[in-house]
């Protein structure tokens, strides 16, 4: 199968140089980007008036949590949780899961969202959910024992679960990624087993880290150090570590982080709707840490619009540092594409020969994209995810002119509104 997408304004190569021209697909791969590209393709797709873009790579998430979202808003994280969410999530069935994952499935698509990140449980009814979608899906079953060595067991023996059944899918855009919640709700036992079954096995790890005041002192006051200390003592920490949040680091944390080549996945919307705080994103770059960009769940944040998100990470840090400089067009970019893309050791985030075909088409006739002075900036500070018109994974086309090819849109709306009378 091939596809050509002609006479679009195409975001080329690891710059990010806007250049007009053509992008031919052969089978999953981007084999060139010329002007007026000839060949023959099975498909073509005429881009004229938009922009061809990377897609989005979420780098941390909680797909099914769209069924929550709107019931428990301006909250602090820990009653967040512990009051509202968790009781909630109590009643959930692989059944109910799975409609989740079918709505957050849905609205990445349609945003422009090709890769994600994800945590939560029935992970095996997410991995079906993603093998349909065709999205590109790192999936973990979100492992919390609260110090009870029995739960330590039932919660290691759920993820090894998940991870055969995600092996016996066979997929090359599914894959199982190791799921310890967070140095609060994990036991060290559990984290270093963590550690040995992702050596074992070569997979990746992701965690809640540093998210709240309240984590940081919990955690000094269980262990007598930060979380980011405690995780490098115990040797868990390693470039296939990808934290979420990251927001209390000291000067001692981010040099560890970079030491260990941790990647952080930054959540500016949940972090400022929690009010847990602003991450040290400046100081992270500048240590040399890879930063990507997430969403967090849709109860925290509330939807899954990478776009909005590029928007919200650049606003957050220049006001936060009274200091427009910082968090620029283009970094903010970066980090909701190639850097999430790298932290998966995934070949994609960028447009160019050799790289997945992992693309979102963008309409740029809407007058908030006019005139199209300079296409990154529209895209972090004007864009929205209702601009996305196409979106392409692993050159297979999952949104056409906004009609999702894949999925029943009509039935995953329905189904969604009926799961939450039996779950509010
Ligand atoms: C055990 S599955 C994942 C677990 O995480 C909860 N969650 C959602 N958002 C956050 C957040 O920002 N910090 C910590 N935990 C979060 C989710 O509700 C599930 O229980
Ligand atoms: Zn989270």
């Amino acid at each position: 199968m091939s596809i050509l997408i002609k006479n679009g304004r195409v975001i080329y190569g690891e710059g990010f140089e806007v250049v007009e021209g053509d992008v031919l697909i052969e089978g999953n791969r981007i084999v060139k980007v010329a002007k007026n590209i000839t060949e023959a393709a099975d498909t073509v797709i005429d881009a004229k008036g938009k922009v061809v873009s990377p897609g989005f790579v979420n780098l941390h998430t909680h797909s099914p949590m769209g069924l929550f979202r709107g019931l428990a808003d301006d909250l602090p994280l820990m009653d967040w949780l512990q009051n509202h969410i968790w009781p909630r999530e109590a009643k959930l069935t692989r059944e109910y899961t799975k409609v989740g994952a079918y709505l957050g499935a849905l609205e990445m698509i349609k945003t422009g969202t090709t890769a994600f990140l994800d945590m939560y449980f029935f992970m095996d009814a997410v991995a079906e959910v993603v093998e349909e979608s065709g999205l590109r899906g790192y999936l973990s079953y979100g492992m919390i024992d609260l110090g009870d060595p029995e739960k330590t067991e039932k919660e290691l023996k759920e993820a090894l679960r998940t991870m055969e059944f995600i092996e016996k899918l066979g997929s090359d855009r599914v894959h199982f990624v190791f799921g310890p919640h967070a140095p609060y709700t994990c036991s060290i036992a559990l984290l270093k087993e963590v550690r040995k079954l992702a050596n074992e096995h070569g997979k990746l790890i992701t965690i809640h880290v540093s998210e709240t005041m309240a984590e940081i002192g919990q955690i000094s006051e269980r262990y007598g150090k930060s979380p980011v200390v405690l995780l490098d003592e115990i040797g868990f920490l390693g470039s296939d570590v990808i934290i979420a949040h990251g927001v209390w680091l000291d000067s001692r944390d981010i040099q560890i982080l970079a030491r260990n080549g941790v990647t952080v996945a930054h959540n500016p919307a949940s972090n400022m709707k929690l009010a847990s705080g602003v991450m040290p994103l400046q100081r992270l770059l500048n240590a040399g840490v890879n930063v990507g960009l997430g969403t967090d769940g849709s109860a925290s944040n509330n939807n899954l619009d990478m776009l909005d998100e590029m928007k919200l990470a650049a606003l957050l840090h220049k006001v936060h540092n009274l200091d427009p400089t910082v968090a620029d067009a283009r970094t903010v970019f970066r980090m909701a594409t190639l850097n999430g893309a790298k932290a998966l050791s995934l070949k994609a985030g960028v447009i160019k020969e050799g790289y997945l075909a992992d693309i979102a088409i963008i309409d740029f006739n809407g007058p908030h994209l006019r005139p199209v002075n300079n296409v990154i900036s529209h895209l972090v500070y004007s864009a929205n995810g209702n601009d996305v018109e196409t979106t392409i994974v692993d050159g297979k086309i999952l949104m056409l002119d906004r009609e999702v090819l894949t999925l029943d849109e009509e039935k995953i709306l329905d189904e969604a509104e009926k799961t939450i009378g039996k779950l509010a």
